[in-house]
Parts: structure tokens; sequence; C-alpha cells
């Protein structure tokens, strides 16, 4: 999946975009509280019917979830069905403008990149060696006047 970012702490994040298509019958997934979860297989086991799920899928379930005012046990079940966590820029485009207008928000939106956010050796070697470059040059200009 394109859109898809993992943390070093082994989190998963979703774009809105991402998360927005995942409201089928094959693949149902609901945010609460900037999580996302995963409610395909639990559709039919809901105590309170698959019906109230499937009209939030694809989207922000966390009002009609409190609302409900599920029961701790309710809440212990859904934490195993945790996939991820909406993407922050998805958290903060949403936040400032959900009209899609924000050119930052439409940019970062639309940009198909896949953001491994797993340092490389090279990345990691890269600012120390670029520190140690720049140390030296500023060394030689001072030692050579
Ligand atoms: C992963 C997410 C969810 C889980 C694990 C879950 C679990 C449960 C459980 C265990 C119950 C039985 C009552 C209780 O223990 O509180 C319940 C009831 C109910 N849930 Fe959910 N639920 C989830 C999401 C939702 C959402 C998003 C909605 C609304 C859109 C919803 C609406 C309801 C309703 C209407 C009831 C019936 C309450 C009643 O009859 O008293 N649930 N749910």
């Amino acid at each position: 999946m394109g859109e898809e970012k993992k943390s070093s702490e082994g989190v998963k994040y979703y774009r809105l975009a991402e998360i927005e298509k995942q409201n089928s019958f094959k693949s149902t997934w609901i945010i609460i509280h900037n999580k996302v979860y995963d409610v395909t297989k639990f559709l039919e086991e809901h105590p309170g019917g698959e019906e109230v799920l499937r009209e939030q899928a694809g989207g922000n379930a966390t009002e009609s979830f409190e609302d409900v005012g599920h029961s701790t046990d309710a809440r212990e079940m859904a934490s195993s069905m945790v996939i991820g966590e909406v993407h922050p820029v998805s958290v903060y485009c949403k936040q400032r403008c959900s009209h899609g207008t924000d050119s930052f928000c439409v940019l970062q939106e639309t940009l198909v990149t896949t953001v491994k956010e797993e340092p490389s050796w090279w990345s990691n070697m890269l600012v120390p060696a670029l520190v140690a470059v720049i140390v030296t040059v500023i060394y030689n200009m001072y030692s050579s006047e």
C-alpha cells in the first residue's frame, strides 16, 4: 500500500484517503479516537448490530461509539481490532481544513509516496558525515589564515 507509513515503534499510519476506501463487505475499517479498527470479521458479532458499524465504515465513528456508552469489555474487545492510527498529517489536515482546499494538505494527501521511516544505515551516517566535512572546512579556513 503506497500511502502507508510505519514508524520505528511499529505503529502503522494510514491516510484518510486510504481508510475511506475500506467501506465494503470485504474490508470494513472504522476510526475511533484516531485509531483505525478493522471490524470486517466483527460485523456479525457486534451486539449493536452490523448496520451501525457499516454506516460508519471508512469514517470517523468516535462520536457514535462514545454516545452508546460502550462498556469496558467492549473497549477491550475493540483494542484487539486496532490495526494502526490515522496518519498525523491527515489528523492535522482534518482539523485545519475539512474541505481539502488547503494546498499543503492537498499536496500531502495526493502524494503517493511510501514514507518508510525506518532509518537506513546511510541516512544515519549522512548527518554526522556532513557535520564532519563542514567542521573540517571551517577549521581549515581559520587555520590557513
Ligand atoms: C470496534 C468497535 C466496537 C466494538 C468492539 C463494540 C462492541 C460492542 C459491545 C460489546 C456491545 C454490547 C454492550 C457493551 O458491552 O457495551 C455493543 C453494543 C452496541 N454498540 Fe458497539 N462496538 C463497537 C463499535 C460501535 C460503533 C462504531 C457503534 C455506532 C456506530 C456501535 C453501536 C452500538 C450499539 C447501538 C450497541 C447496542 C447498545 C444497546 O443495545 O444497549 N458500536 N458494542
